[in-house]
């Protein structure tokens, strides 16, 4: 049937060849498929297409065709594909990341834009991010003085879980206590759903392999368990004696937002919970994983690292500790991050898409329901646009105007157009406040033994692209 589709749909994308029934599924690598659909970009084409099982896929992977999708083709890619693990997580879809595009979505992500997400809202929240991150400058500090080797992946994660944790929750975990490895691994288990590979999902028919291999099973307990979390944390929040004096978090704002009951449906627990999920889900590990890369692309180019900290040390002169206004006036900084997200954009190949109906895109006519995966890792490397794109070289954003707000297709690790990343600027603050001081107050060295040669960029499977091997560095403080 496959064959006769394919043969009928002359105008589909080229696309490698795949076997009856599960199409290019078994070709695909999930550890590195960003890369992997890089390379089959040379061969087949800035649009190719994939067989997913019995669902079609598209990538996009330059600029040129990013720039045509958003522009002319927005509305009809607006869509996600619905899958097993995400629909469950999420409240069947009740969340924004995961939400098909329709009425509901454009509701639900205007009340996160306006009172989540804010730049007020943001800065409210700036006295947390400074107190957690002068925290770990001050436990790093005390690791310098004894030459201790530091895990940066375990120490960065657990930093953007904390912050996450008290500006979502109003929480704070004990570092070393019982209750911060069961939200941890709770976390980790979340993470893992989010990405399982259901059978069900490209081959509805063979969805029995999903419950002989337990998935279902497992999913129902993560569902449970995380539902059972969120309910605590409500409870607490509608506790008339709670301590009130650490200021609103983001349940606050949403029990309030129930209160009010000014939107078209009722703002449900379900609701609430599935835009918690979302915030976990989207923020904690997208910051811990991009600094991770920040750090390993600086270990491995000292000359950028010397230039960096010469910048900002120059700035802060004799503050212990740079604010989030002083960074914004450091110009290489700014640029160094812009290089950092091209490169090592957390999310390489963005969050898939869905056609809602027929479009033509690069020539070629998408049906309905197409996935569409934009490949931002290829198209951050795109050699049309980006002279020596490999280069890690911050300087080529000094003089130039291209930023990462959805207007410059050539560099769009937030996405762009209607889905893009809605939580940009609470992002960048952290990632901002986070890497200067981190780079201000400490210099960086590899452990004994250890070269730079051996320092690696492989990365471990999942929406967002974590480096496989921890990064062990150790800190000395800054000489005067
Ligand atoms: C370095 C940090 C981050 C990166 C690189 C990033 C990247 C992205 C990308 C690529 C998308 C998909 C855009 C598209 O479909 O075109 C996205 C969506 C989203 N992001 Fe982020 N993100 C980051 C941090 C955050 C934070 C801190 C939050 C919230 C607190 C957040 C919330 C969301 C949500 C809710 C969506 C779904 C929006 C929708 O589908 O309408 N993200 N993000």
């Amino acid at each position: 049937l496959l064959f006769f589709r394919k043969q009928k749909n002359k105008a589909f994308p080229p696309g490698p060849r795949g076997l009856p029934i599960i199409g290019n599924l078994h070709q695909l690598d999930n550890s590195s498929l960003y890369f992997q659909l890089f390379e089959l970009s040379k061969k087949y084409g800035p649009i190719f297409s994939l067989q997913l099982g019995l669902r079609q896929a598209i990538v996009i992977s330059s600029p040129k065709l990013a720039k045509e999708l958003f522009r002319n083709h927005d509305r009809e890619v607006a869509g996600r594909p619905k899958l097993t693990g995400q629909q469950k997580l999420s409240y069947n879809g009740l969340d924004m990341f995961f939400s098909q595009y329709d009425d509901y979505w454009r509701e639900i992500r205007k009340i996160c834009v306006t009172h989540l997400l804010s730049a007020k809202r943001v800065s409210s929240f700036s006295s947390i991010r400074e107190f957690e991150v002068k925290q770990l400058v001050k436990k790093i500090s005390s690791n310098a003085s004894s030459n201790k080797v530091i895990n940066l992946n375990e120490v960065l994660m657990t930093l953007s879980s904390t912050l996450i944790c008290r500006i979502a929750f109003g929480r704070r975990y004990d570092d070393d206590g019982v209750e911060r490895s069961k939200f941890h691994s709770l976390f980790n288990e979340l993470q893992d759903m989010v990405v399982t590979f259901f059978v069900s999902d490209y081959i509805p028919f063979m969805g029995w392999i999903d419950r002989l291999k337990g998935l279902r099973a497992r999913l129902d307990r993560t569902f449970m368990e995380f539902d059972e979390f969120f309910q605590e944390v409500i409870d607490e929040h509608m506790d008339p004696n709670r301590d009130t004096s650490q200021g609103e978090d983001i349940v606050d704002v949403l029990l309030q937002l129930k209160k009010q009951r000014s939107f078209s449906f009722d703002l449900t627990y379900h609701h609430i919970k599935a835009l918690l999920l979302d915030i976990l889900v989207a923020a904690t590990d997208t910051t811990a994983a991009t600094i991770v890369w920040a750090m390993t692309a600086l270990m491995k180019n000292p000359r950028v690292m010397n230039k960096v900290q010469e910048e900002i040390r120059n700035f802060g002169k004799k503050k212990d500790f740079l604010d989030e206004d002083d960074i914004k006036k450091c110009s290489y900084f700014k640029a160094l991050m812009k290089e950092i997200l091209r490169l090592y954009l957390p999310a390489p190949l963005l969050v898939p898409k869905e056609t809602n109906e027929k479009c033509t895109i690069g020539g070629y006519e998408i049906p309905a329901k197409t996935i569409v995966y934009i490949n931002g890792w290829a198209i951050h490397r795109n050699s049309e646009t980006w002279k020596n794109p490999e280069e890690f070289y911050p300087e080529r954003f000094l003089k130039s105007t291209i930023d990462f707000k959805g207007q410059d297709f050539e560099l769009i690790p937030f996405g762009a157009g209607r889905r893009i990343c809605p939580g940009m600027h609470m992002a960048l603050v952290a990632l901002d406040l986070l890497l200067a001081n981190h780079l201000y107050s400490f210099d960086w060295e590899l452990p004994e033994g250890v070269k730079i040669e051996d320092v690696d960029f492989e990365a471990l499977p999942g929406l967002t692209q974590h480096k496989k091997n921890p990064l062990y560095l150790i800190a000395k403080t800054k000489k005067e």
